[in-house]
């Protein structure tokens, strides 16, 4: 059985369908990464997914259970942050964890994890007095109270410097080492690309594609780039002639060229036929914002 399974799902507000038939299915353990542009259905989706707003049509299951008829029990098993969450300025760290910890029957140590969480030395601190980074950190603690089996990770690293992006990711990888299954709502590329294990494209409502990240990579037309200084005496021409070349355009005093191994292969072979160099030559993989782009509107 999977841990969350969404079998075309349907919820409009008035006339705009939000979510316009998404289904997927997350498997236990799992860090499943729901990806596409703003207004796209994602948070609805997830919303669903938690019991907090009610389908117009479709299934959801969270561990074979309805999330909006058996409420309390998906509340026991799914730990959820949402986007843009917001607690009192004047609550504490260790204030805002026990207060949550008290919904739970049997909730997680709250001092183990706050340790793992990095909040150890902020129990004492008010909410708002934390920076961006530890204000996120506690709202995955806040998901991780009730020693949930999934949770759900909306827009996590929205708005946080670098290395803040670099720890929380550390941090989602170590609650999935732990067994928990992670549905996770992101327009991060990288962060899609570097965690996820299958990512659903969806975009106006629908999914437009699901597959791993290397999967979602390899379908798109385009998988190498070839780039050069614009100085070589290739002609523009010869290089739409080989195969598989998808694009050839100058940008920023290179020339770049867009296509396949074959491409590759054979720009190798026509700069030996030439007998010419092309400068600061750089072959690279099409990345996952390519093939995103190449998924959505
Ligand atoms: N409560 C609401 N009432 C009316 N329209 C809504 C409501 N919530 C969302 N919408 C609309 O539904 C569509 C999908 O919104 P949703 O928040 O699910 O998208 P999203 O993919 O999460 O976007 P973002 O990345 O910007 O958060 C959008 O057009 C949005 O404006």
């Amino acid at each position: 059985m999977p841990m969350i399974e969404v079998r075309d799902l349907r919820k409009a507000y008035g006339e705009r369908k939000a979510v316009d038939g998404v289904s997927f299915s997350v498997d236990e353990g799992e860090i499943f990464g729901i990806l596409g542009p703003n207004g796209a259905g994602k948070t609805t989706t997830v919303e669903c997914v938690a019991g907090l707003r009610t389908a117009d049509s479709g299934v959801v299951r969270v561990a074979g259970l309805d999330p909006v008829a058996e409420h309390d029990r998906v509340t026991r098993l799914l730990g959820v942050q949402l986007q843009q969450s917001e607690l009192q300025a004047k609550l504490t760290v260790g204030e805002a964890l026990e207060l949550y910890a008290s919904f739970y029957e049997r909730p997680a140590d709250r001092h183990a994890l706050a340790a793992r969480l990095g909040l150890e030395a902020h129990l004492g601190v008010r909410f708002g007095k934390l920076s961006g980074g530890q204000k996120q950190r506690l709202f995955i603690a806040l998901a991780l109270i009730g020693d949930p089996r999934a949770v759900v990770l909306d827009e996590l690293t929205t708005g946080l410097d670098p290395r803040a992006r670099r720890d929380t990711w550390d941090l989602v990888e170590s609650i999935r080492a732990d067994g928990v299954t992670v549905l996770l709502v992101t327009h991060v590329m990288e962060e899609a690309q570097r965690l996820c294990d299958r990512i659903a494209v969806i975009d106006r409502g629908r999914v437009t594609a699901l597959d791993t990240p290397a999967g979602l990579i390899g379908r798109t037309a385009t998988a190498r780039v070839i780039s050069f200084a614009a100085d070589s005496p290739l002609e523009t021409a010869e290089l739409r002639a080989l195969p598989g070349a998808a694009d050839v355009v100058a940008r920023d005093g290179r020339t770049v060229v867009t296509g396949t191994d074959a491409t590759v292969d054979a720009f190798v072979s026509l700069l030996a036929r030439r007998a010419v160099t092309a400068r600061g030559l750089r072959i690279t993989d099409t990345t996952l914002d390519d093939a995103y782009l190449d998924l959505t509107s």
